[in-house]
């Protein structure tokens, strides 16, 4: 998931201003897209049967469209949060859109009243062109929504994700090794471990190298996808009469076409070959295996299927190694956490092995580490906006139908209520006097990294496993410190405030030293590396 998505979800691009270029077609058509386009801006909204949440003024007709920044628009929205309160309204063109920027009213509307705050905005050329309506996160909230949602529940519950942990132990044993070997391309090493993971998990299949065709293809079909999300980019988003426009006369149908197929021929090939594998008697244990066998009871058709096998790869291969490289940058600009986090580790491990799940009661600083990674820099900072299916009343303001209310993960995670010294990373704030996890009133896992109510993520339980892996096995074996100015021989830290613009957004790239923390390591990743691969050789069958 790694676009400008939110902001094309949420602010129609009208900005992009009526141009050929911007629908890329005839006079004629240029004509009629400038009658639908009257049309739509001057037809009257239905007057609202309440006041909404106050918010700031804007113009008239765009409403706030040109007040969002298109670059980090949740650092504006931390902004207004301060100036208007927990909950606010922006007008963008037609739509109305409420930015939630505090727990509270995240929890009470999103949670408590999910049974109305599940939809999500309407992304016509992403969501219903591209994907014809087949990738669960654009998914309106509705019938396939929920079939496709109880077959995750089963596949991603706590019990699944554990049965999961042997690919993610295998994994993380050569991503330490890929990362003492060749430290500059740490990167590329998050990257391959995220995406080797999701597809065994997905289809039991591995990457060994980020340079695998297993991951690059499904990353450019990802790429591809979520270019189409960029704000501005399409006006059938800002204009959806043009929807109706006939194929040959509207290039961007025949572009979000030529993107489809090559998606749902790639996802089927994967899920057929799981096919042809069981079949074969060579057993599986990967989702697509179960979906398969679900299929009919859930009643998926074919491309129901194989989309919602294949298009978790690009639910959850960016946002894990976004996590990962955010660890990374972390540990090198506190290394008093990371010293506390090791120390623990050489007390509870020691130093004949790598860490393994088994620890995870007994790493309670390491937990609180994880915990601080998601809430300090949360990986998807402007949240992925809900949407609302019924008129409701909150605190004496009236949301209509059809409202897209967003939780602002930035603001929420920096409330300083919530977590006092917002802006200092400080894993202990999750340790309690009595040296147990403890979360927040609004959440036992003390932030809300992975959303909330029916919309949550599903893949929160294999997520929640691979950062807890990674990043104990990370600080076991390397010690992560900042590179060394060439000239002065001074140690030069990442920033801490440069990130990616995407959707799911991770540190600018940066320079550090990535170095064995003693001569025990290398043996002991070495075997864990070789038992694992000995793993994948009977599991694959
Ligand atoms: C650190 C890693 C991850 C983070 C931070 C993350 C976060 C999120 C967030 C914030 C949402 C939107 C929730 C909402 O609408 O309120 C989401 C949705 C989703 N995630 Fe994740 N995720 C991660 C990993 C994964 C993994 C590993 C998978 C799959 C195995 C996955 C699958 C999905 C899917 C399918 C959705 C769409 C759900 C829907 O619309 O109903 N995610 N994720």
């Amino acid at each position: 998931m790694n676009s400008t998505l939110p902001l094309a979800a949420v602010a129609p691009p009208l900005s992009a201003g009526l141009t050929l270029a911007a629908f890329g077609t005839s006079p004629t058509t240029f004509l009629a897209v400038l009658v639908a386009a009257a049309v739509f801006l001057f037809a009257r909204s239905k007057p609202a049967k309440g006041p909404l949440p106050p918010g700031p003024p804007g113009l008239p007709i765009l409403g706030n469209i040109l007040d969002v920044p298109k670059s980090k628009p949740w650092v504006r929205f931390a902004e207004w949060t301060d100036q208007y309160g927990p909950m606010f309204t922006l007008k963008m063109g037609r739509n109305t859109m409420i930015v939630l920027g505090r727990a509270q009213p995240a929890i009470d509307l999103l949670d408590k009243r999910s049974n109305i705050y599940s939809s999500r905005a309407r992304l016509i050329m992403t969501s219903e062109l591209v994907s014809r309506g087949l990738r669960m996160t654009f998914m309106p909230y509705g019938d396939l929504w929920r079939r496709e949602r109880r077959l995750l529940h089963q596949l991603t519950s706590p019990a699944s994700a554990a049965s999961y942990e042997e690919i993610q132990e295998m994994e993380s044993a050569q991503l330490v090794r890929d990362m003492l070997d060749k430290p500059k391309e740490f990167w590329g090493h998050c990257q391959r471990y995220a995406g080797s993971t999701i597809m065994q998990i997905g289809f039991n299949k591995r990457a060994p190298t980020p340079q695998d065709p297993a991951i690059t293809r499904m990353r450019n079909i990802n790429e591809m996808m979520t270019k189409t999300a960029v704000a501005g980019r399409y006006l059938v988003d800002s204009l959806p009469i043009l929807n109706y426009v006939p194929t040959v006369l509207a290039p961007f149908k025949r572009e979000a076409s030529t993107i489809f197929d090559e998606t749902l021929s790639l996802f089927r090939s994967h899920v057929l070959d799981v096919k042809k594998n069981v079949e074969e008697g060579r057993d599986a244990h990967c989702f697509a295996k179960y979906i398969l066998e679900s299929q009919q009871s859930y009643k998926l058709s074919d491309n129901e299927a194989y989309f919602l096998a294949g298009a978790l790869y690009g639910a959850g291969s960016d946002t894990t190694a976004d996590g990962i490289n955010t660890f990374i940058m972390s540990m090198v600009t506190h290394p008093e956490v990371q010293a506390k986090a090791q120390a623990e580790l050489d007390s509870v491990v020691g130093r004949g092995r790598l860490p393994s799940f088994a620890d995870q009661p007994d790493l309670v600083y390491c937990g609180a580490v994880v915990r601080e990674i998601l809430r300090w820099r949360t990986v998807i900072a402007g949240g992925l906006a809900h949407a609302t299916t019924e008129d409701d009343w909150y605190n004496g303001f009236f949301i209509p139908k059809g409202t897209i209310v967003l939780a602002n993960h930035w603001s929420i995670h920096l409330d300083p209520e919530l977590y006092p010294d917002p802006t200092s990373f400080k894993p202990e704030r999750f340790i309690s006097p009595e040296g147990k996890l403890v979360g927040t009133k609004f959440s036992d896992a003390g932030h809300h990294a992975y959303g909330f109510g029916r919309r949550i993520c599903p893949g929160k339980h294999i997520a929640d496993r691979s950062l807890f892996i990674v990043f104990t096995r990370l600080l076991w074996s390397c010690s992560l410190r900042p590179a060394l100015d060439p000239a002065t021989g001074a140690e030069k830290p990442p920033s801490v405030h440069a990130f990616s613009e995407g959707f799911s957004s991770h540190p600018l790239p940066f320079d550090c030293r990535i170095e064995p923390r003693g001569e025990w390591v290398k043996e002991v990743v070495a075997q864990a590396v070789e038992e694992g691969e000995a793993g994948w050789e009977a599991r694959k069958g």
